[in-house]
């Protein structure tokens, strides 16, 4: 059995690049960018006004000034700006050059058409040209973008973006005993969760899924299923990963021509995971057991899927400190659904006393995967670990 961090190296390496594709920035949101976006226009264009107020000349404060016209957003002053002057403004218009600084009217007393401002404090109230993003700005987020970006693409006067395209991921589960959700089980079935939940990691980390139908213990009906993943960036499937009489993806997988990266690693839950390559795909062969297919997804999955988005591959660990003792771990790295709580310092991580890899409610309890090396000494409360947030 290899190592988790072997095991990682193995996996980002099947990562192709997925391609590239132009789309309607309104469109961008969770996309990643791949060629910088540059900014068409200088923001502002023009020394702006932050409030609503009077535009005028800081040395010839307190006044009195004499107003001689007005500017608004979208509407500028054209006149000039003679000596003992100001002009009424309103946020987002242009300053005339004349003038230094924008006071609050609130801090103003008007009459007629004089104005004093006795404590104009120190804000100039301009925002400067240029101020946020100069024209030919670059801008490329190593990340998904989110909505500020696009605010922010927006603002640069960028309408079309050019981003990864979705890998394409097939999602194969089978085993005799599944039935999809809302189906009335017969005796010895269960619901196929795994592939609800594979999915959607695959689109939370920029994929587009596709859940193939549930497949039969039957080579036929396997080979069927990868006949129709035919194609995609990824296969993932899902079960008959371990080594009963029905764990048959190994074989057909291998009759198919799969080059195999690796067969099992020292990890826990997750030991029975298989990845390499059939064809065009990248391959993982995720363990049946709901819990050890999920985490193995976040470790794998999720960051094959990054990287073939030209993205750094998560996912991160942090640092927290342990709720209660632990006693010695195994020859195997240890994933533990773990709550988390303020600290003092760090987070405190407080694993469950029940780590079975097929329960759902545990892990959906879970803020957290406590990750202990193989072969870890007894630990103390207090004592620091190492985390993955969920
Ligand atoms: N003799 C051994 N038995 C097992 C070993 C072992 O080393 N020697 N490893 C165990 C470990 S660890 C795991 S993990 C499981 C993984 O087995 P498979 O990948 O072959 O998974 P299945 O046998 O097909 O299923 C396991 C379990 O999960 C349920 N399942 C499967 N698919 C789904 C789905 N889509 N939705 C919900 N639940 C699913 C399935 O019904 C089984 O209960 O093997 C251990 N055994
Ligand atoms: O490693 Mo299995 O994945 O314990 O449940």
């Amino acid at each position: 059995m290899i190592s988790v961090d072997d095991a990682r190296k193995l996996v980002l390496a099947l990562a192709r690049p997925a391609g590239t594709e132009e789309i309607a920035l309104d469109q961008g949101l969770g996309r990643t960018l791949v060629n910088p976006a540059v900014a068409g226009l200088t923001q502002p264009p023009f020394n702006a006004s932050a409030m609503d107020g009077y535009a005028l000349r800081s040395a010839e404060l307190p006044g009195p000034l004499q107003v001689i016209g007005t500017a608004a957003a979208g509407v500028p002053y054209e006149g000039g700006t003679p000596p003992g002057s100001a002009i009424r403004i309103f946020t987002g218009a242009p300053v005339p050059d004349g003038y230094d600084r924008v006071v609050m009217q609130e801090i103003v007393e008007r009459e007629g058409d004089r104005i004093t401002v006795r404590n104009a404090g120190e804000n100039l109230n301009i925002r400067p040209e240029g101020n946020d993003f100069k024209r030919g700005f670059e801008f490329l987020p190593q990340r998904p973008l989110r909505p500020a970006d696009l605010a922010l693409i927006a603002a640069m006067n960028v309408a079309r973006i050019t981003v990864a395209r979705r890998p394409r991921v097939a999602i194969l589960a089978g085993g005799d005993e599944l039935v999809p959700p809302g189906t009335e089980p017969a005796p010895g079935q269960i619901i196929s969760s795994n592939d609800i939940a594979i999915a959607a990691m695959a689109e939370e980390a920029g994929a587009a899924p596709e859940i193939l139908p549930l497949a039969r213990d039957t080579e036929e009906s396997l080979r069927d299923r990868f006949a129709r993943a035919a194609g995609a960036d990824l296969i993932v499937t899902i079960g008959g990963a371990s080594v009963g009489d029905h764990d048959l993806i190994a074989k057909v997988a291998g009759d198919l021509g799969m080059e195999r990266a690796f067969y099992k690693l020292a990890m826990r839950p997750g030991k029975p995971l298989m990845a390499g390559r059939i064809g065009r795909s990248a391959m993982l062969g995720l363990p049946g057991n709901p819990v050890s297919a999920i985490v193995c997804a976040k470790l794998f999955m999720q960051p094959l899927i990054q990287a073939m988005l030209g993205l750094p591959a998560g996912p991160v660990l942090q640092q927290g400190r342990l709720a209660h003792d632990l006693p010695p771990e195994g020859d195997r790295q240890h994933y533990h659904r773990a709550r988390l709580s303020a600290g003092d310092d760090l987070p405190l991580v407080d694993p469950f006393p029940d780590q079975d890899s097929a329960r759902l409610w545990l892990l959906a309890q879970a803020d957290a995967l406590l990750m202990r090396p193989a072969h870890d000494p007894a630990r103390k409360a207090g004592e620091k670990v190492q985390f993955l947030m969920l």
